[in-house]
């Protein structure tokens, strides 16, 4: 048991989940998901395009709503938890900060390659001038080893991060990774550390669960794990593990469940199971964002999806390269051909 320690969540259903649904949420579930939420009592609801602000593009796949029109629908509806956004350096620019904070943002996720935290230093730096809580995200943690991830952590720390979060992008992470991982960065950093799972490899709650057990105080949800790949922890899940684990989460349990039942549930396009492509995401170490991009250039070459995604893990394409994906299934339909 782990006496009254409080675990702070971050929902991320209509951020990490907007993979899941290519992008098209509409501003009314946006409103009835958000609302739902922060009725539940979840402290940090993170709401943007997969990809983060400006997200919506040719190479990310396009969005219904505008940034603005996203925000502002979740904004009319929080009464009390924190509209959080993505940004991406390079996609997200100080004007698509300045226009969330307009909108009601409260908090700032700036999300880097694992190896690649110097490139958020202004972002970080302009997210603390304009008012925001800012976290450093560093993604694909799996590809770093710790003593990487401490470095580009404690970056992210000497930049003003008020926390760090530690991604499992590819959901490839076993339990003793996340704990290596988030114990060096616990150890060696000052402020608050979280753990973004996903559930790829179906160990999403075990390891938030050992990340908890690492020193972890910040944990990622999805409610019926919407997100990309096999999607994320599931929310409503983890906050009944975290109950009987002796956590609190200020959460409520039923409200909760109401949420992915009712109101998530009902707008999925698919069933968020493992099925054998998000399985290969967390066995071959990728990005689980590429999944759908995967099945379109599968179909578009008559190709198994397993076979890109290896592909994609030995070649070890990160996030942002989505337009690679092509290349690599016409470059493989070519072999098949030439055999
Ligand atoms: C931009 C990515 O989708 C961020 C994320 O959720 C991850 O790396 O995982
Ligand atoms: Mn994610």
């Amino acid at each position: 048991m782990n006496g009254t320690k409080f675990v702070h969540i971050v929902d991320t259903t209509l951020r990490d989940g907007s993979h899941a649904v290519a992008h098209q949420f509409t501003r009314e579930q946006i409103k009835a998901i958000a609302g739902g939420l922060d009725a539940a009592g979840v402290e940090y609801i993170e709401v943007s395009h997969g990809d983060g602000l400006a997200g919506s593009s040719y190479n990310y796949g396009w969005a219904a709503l505008s940034d603005e029109e996203m925000l502002k629908a979740a904004a009319e509806v929080i009464k009390k938890a924190k509209l959080t956004v993505l940004l991406l350096p390079g996609i997200g620019t100080r004007e698509d900060l300045k226009l969330a904070i307009e909108c009601g943002a409260k908090a700032v996720r700036v999300a880097t390659h694992v190896t690649e935290a110097d490139i958020a230093e202004q972002h970080i730096g302009m997210a603390k001038k304009m008012g925001l809580e800012a976290f450093g995200f560093l993604m694909m943690a799996h590809t770093a080893p710790p003593e990487k991830v401490v470095e580009q952590a404690l970056l992210f720390e000497s930049y003003g991060a008020d926390y760090i979060y530690i991604a499992d992008s590819a959901g490839a992470m076993l339990p003793e990774d996340v704990k290596a991982r988030v114990g060096a960065v616990v150890e060696k950093v000052k402020v608050p550390v979280g753990f973004h799972a996903h559930n790829n490899l179906t160990l999403a709650t075990a390891n938030c669960l050992a990340a908890l057990e690492a020193g972890a105080t910040f944990l990622d949800g999805a409610c019926r794990g919407l997100g990309a790949g096999a999607g994320n922890a599931q929310t409503e899940a983890l906050i009944g593990v975290l109950d009987k684990a002796g956590y609190r989460t200020g959460v409520d349990f039923y409200k909760i469940m109401d949420v992915a039942e009712d109101v998530v549930e009902p707008i999925m396009q698919r069933p968020q199971v493992v099925r054998n492509a998000p399985l290969m995401l967390g066995y071959a170490g990728v990005y689980s964002s590429f999944l759908l991009h995967t099945y379109r250039a599968a179909e578009k070459f008559g190709l198994d999806p397993r076979d890109i995604l290896v592909e994609l893990g030995r070649k070890g394409m990160v996030g942002g390269q989505e337009d690679m994906i092509v290349d690599v299934a016409y470059q493989l339909a070519k072999q098949r051909e030439g055999n």
